[in-house]
């Protein structure tokens, strides 16, 4: 099968890879051109432009930065809808928002070509690994034909019905794990100041009802210091954003995901919207200084 991939950041490039190791024949596109390099090496082929994937592959997969990336390269010149049309599918993995998502379903469809959103959760390990989780919506024969994609890139893929549903769903998963980073930052703050041990309290979250992969994953690296970015917190802020325009819409109440976000906010302003979004540690840390 060949398979276009638009976008090698910290994502894309583990996720292309894995389609590339498993056989797929890939052309890979990045806005910064020198990040095809590798996959280049590794035996991709590379596309001067989205239209030129999509002119080129029967299915094109986009792992992008967030709403208005996957906007422009669906509707910037040279981008996926003037080459799309019958027979081609577009398959983006991004994280968005529900109106996002259809607006690119509806200029797609209304060129005759297929669409499928399928965001992921799982970060930078799980897509080296191929062990994503693939919430996928939007057109039933696309998530039939891109499934062998997905097997290598995922462990497990979910299919959501109507386009939007993918998206929701991931909003919902991110605004739990945003949270749940918030609690647990200012659990570690507050340990620190009370002059206990973090790493003790690691361990006892480890034995407990709340142990979780992420805490025990993110913990021993918060309590160095250590933020190198898996999800940059630049993204966790914006699916926050995205999350409770949806709660907006809808009514829902959200008050610890509307702090949580205040967090990440105030988390951006302090320049730390590229390094890991546990790095949001640092503000609960900042604002427990003595003054
Ligand atoms: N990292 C994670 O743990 C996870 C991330 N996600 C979601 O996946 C998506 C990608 O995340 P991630 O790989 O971490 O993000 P990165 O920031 O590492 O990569 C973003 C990608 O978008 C491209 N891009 C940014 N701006 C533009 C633009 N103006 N025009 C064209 N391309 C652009 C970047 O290109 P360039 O290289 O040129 O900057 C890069 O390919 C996001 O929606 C994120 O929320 C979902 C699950 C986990
Ligand atoms: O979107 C991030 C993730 O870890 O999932």
């Amino acid at each position: 099968m060949e398979i276009g991939f638009l976008g090698l950041g910290i994502m894309g490039v583990g996720m292309a890879r894995n389609l590339i190791k498993h056989g797929f024949k890939v052309m890979v596109w990045n806005r910064t051109i020198s990040k095809c390099d590798l996959l280049v090496e590794e035996g991709a082929l590379l596309g001067k432009s989205p239209a030129e994937v999509v002119k080129k592959c029967s299915i094109t997969i986009a792992m992008l930065a967030d709403p208005a990336v996957a906007l422009s390269v669906v509707f910037d010149e040279d981008g996926v809808l003037k080459s799309i049309g019958p027979g081609k599918s577009y398959v983006d993995m991004s994280t968005v928002d529900p109106n996002t998502s259809c607006t690119i379903h509806k200029a797609i469809t209304e060129k005759g070509g297929h669409f499928l959103e399928a965001p992921v959760s799982g970060s930078k390990k799980p897509a080296e690994d191929g062990t994503l989780i693939i919430l996928a919506a939007g057109d039933q024969s696309v998530y039939a034909e891109v499934l062998p994609a997905f097997e290598v890139m995922g462990k497990r893929s979910f299919y959501l019905g109507e386009v939007g549903n993918g998206a929701k769903m991931k909003l919902v998963v991110n605004m739990i794990m945003g949270s749940m980073m918030n609690a647990f930052s200012e659990g570690l703050a507050l340990t620190d100041k009370s002059g206990l041990s973090q790493q003790t309290l690691l361990d006892v979250l480890d034995l407990g009802a709340i142990a979780n992969p992420m805490f025990k994953l993110k913990g021993p690296s918060m309590i160095k210091g250590q933020f190198n970015p898996a999800f940059p917190l630049k993204h966790q802020q914006k699916d926050m954003r995205l999350a409770l325009a949806l709660g907006d819409e809808l009514s829902v109440s959200m008050p610890v995901a509307a702090a949580s976000n205040e967090a990440f906010k105030k988390g951006r302003s302090m320049g730390l919207g590229d390094l890991d979004f546990s790095a949001v540690y640092k503000v609960m840390m900042d604002q427990s200084s003595p003054s």
